[in-house]
C-alpha cells in the first residue's frame, strides 16, 4: 500500500489520474483463499466475494461520512474500478461508521471557499450520482445509519434499500431545513422513488423519515433488525443477480436513462447555478448557522 499522487495503472488494465494525496492500497488487495478479495483506501473499504461476483462498499469518512471532495474522489475511482471489472454483477453500499450511513453533502466544502472549489465539489457530487444511478451493477444499500439529504440521495440512487429498525436512523431529502433548495434532479430520483405528491409533500417540509414511515412512504423497500441489515441485502442481492444481467441492465437503462439525460444535457449549467446559488451571501450565512447548531448540539 501507498501514498500515491499522479498517474497509476491498476491490475485492470486501466490508467487514472488520481488527486496528490490520495491514498490508495486497492492494487495491494489480499486475496483470500475462499475468493475473498478486500481493496482497503483511507475513506472507502471495498470487500468482494469474487466467487459470487459480489462487491461491498463501506463508507469509512469519520464521524459522520459526509461527502467531502476526497471521500467522493475515493468513492468515484472504487465504483469505476468496480464497474470495468466484469467479475462484479452486485453492489452492496453500507458504512463502516457505527449509527451513520451518511451525513451528505460535506458542509465544510460548501462554506468559505471560492468559486472554484464550488465547481469542482458539485462536478464530483454529480459524477457520483450518475455513476450510481446507472450503474450496471445490481446496487443494494444496506442502509446501517443516518441518511439524511445527500446520504438519502445515494441510497436511492441504488435499486433496492435496507434500512435498519431504529428510530436515530432518519431518511429524507431536508435540504429546506438548511435553507437550500434541493437540486431537480434530487427531486426526480425521489419523485422516481415515491411519486409526485409524496416527493412534494417530503420535499417542502424537508421532511427526514423514521424507519416505519419511510416503509410506508416508499423510501425503503424494507426495514430488518439492526443485527440483520447486512444479511438481508446479501439475500435480496443473490435474488436480483438469479436474473439474466442483459435483461434486468437494459430495463433498468429503460427506466432511469430519461432522469439521468435530464441532469447530463445541463450539467454546466446545473454547475453554474450550484455556485451562484452558494456563494451566496445570505446561503452562507444559514450554512454557517447551521453548522453551528450541529456543533453545540453536544455542548
Ligand atoms: C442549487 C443547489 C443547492 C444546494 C444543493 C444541496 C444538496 C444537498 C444537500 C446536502 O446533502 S447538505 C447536508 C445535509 N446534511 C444534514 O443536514 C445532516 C447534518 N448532520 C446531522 O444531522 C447529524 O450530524 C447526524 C448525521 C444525524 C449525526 O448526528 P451525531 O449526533 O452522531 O453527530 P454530530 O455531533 O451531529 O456531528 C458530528 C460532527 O460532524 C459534523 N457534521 C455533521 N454533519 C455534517 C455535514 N453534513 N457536513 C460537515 N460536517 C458535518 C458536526 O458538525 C460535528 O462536528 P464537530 O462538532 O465534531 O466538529
Amino acid at each position: 500500500m501507498a501514498l500515491v499522487a499522479g498517474r497509476k495503472t491498476f491490475a485492470a488494465g486501466k490508467t487514472l489520474l488520481l488527486r496528490a494525496g490520495v491514498w490508495l492500497g486497492a492494487e495491494a488487495a489480499a486475496r483470500g483463499g475462499n475468493g475473498a478479495r478486500r481493496f482497503v483506501s483511507q475513506r472507502v473499504l471495498v470487500e468482494s466475494d469474487v466467487t459470487a461476483g459480489i462487491a461491498t462498499i463501506k463508507f469509512k469518512n469519520p464521524p459522520v461520512n459526509s461527502l467531502s471532495l476526497e471521500f467522493l474522489t475515493e468513492f468515484i475511482i472504487c465504483l469505476e474500478k468496480l464497474e470495468n471489472d466484469k467479475t462484479y454483477r452486485g453492489l452492496i453500499l453500507t458504512s463502516d461508521c457505527p449509527g451513520i450511513f451518511s451525513a451528505g453533502l460535506d458542509l465544510r466544502e460548501m462554506c468559505g471557499k471560492n468559486l472554484a472549489h464550488y465547481a469542482e465539489y458539485w462536478r464530483a457530487i454529480q459524477e457520483t450520482w450518475l455513476k450510481l444511478y446507472l450503474s450496471n451493477m445490481v446496487l443494494v444499500a444496506a442502509i446501517n445509519g443516518a441518511s439524511p439529504a445527500g446520504g438519502c440521495l445515494m441510497a436511492l440512487s441504488s435499486d433496492y434499500r435496507v434500512l435498519a429498525d431504529n428510530p436515530r436512523y432518519r431518511i429524507g431529502l431536508n435540504e429546506t431545513l438548511l435553507g437550500i433548495v434541493a437540486p431537480f434532479w434530487f427531486k426526480d430520483v425521489l419523485v422516481n422513488t415515491i411519486g409526485h405528491r409524496a416527493a412534494e409533500h417530503a420535499l417542502q417540509l424537508g421532511l427526514l423519515f423514521q424507519p416505519t414511515e419511510a416503509l410506508q412512504v416508499g423510501m425503503v423497500d424494507q426495514v430488518v433488525p439492526e443485527d440483520q441489515v447486512q444479511s438481508t441485502a446479501l439475500s435480496v442481492m443473490t435474488e436480483w443477480l438469479a436474473i439474466p444481467d442483459h435483461a434486468r441492465q437494459l430495463t433498468k437503462s429503460m427506466m432511469r436513462k430519461a432522469t439521468a439525460d435530464n441532469l447530463i444535457k445541463q450539467r454546466e449549467a446545473d454547475i453554474q447555478n450550484f455556485v451562484s446559488f452558494v456563494s451566496r451571501d445570505s446561503i452562507q450565512k444559514s450554512l454557517q448557522v447551521y453548522l453551528e447548531k450541529l456543533k453545540q448540539k453536544k455542548h
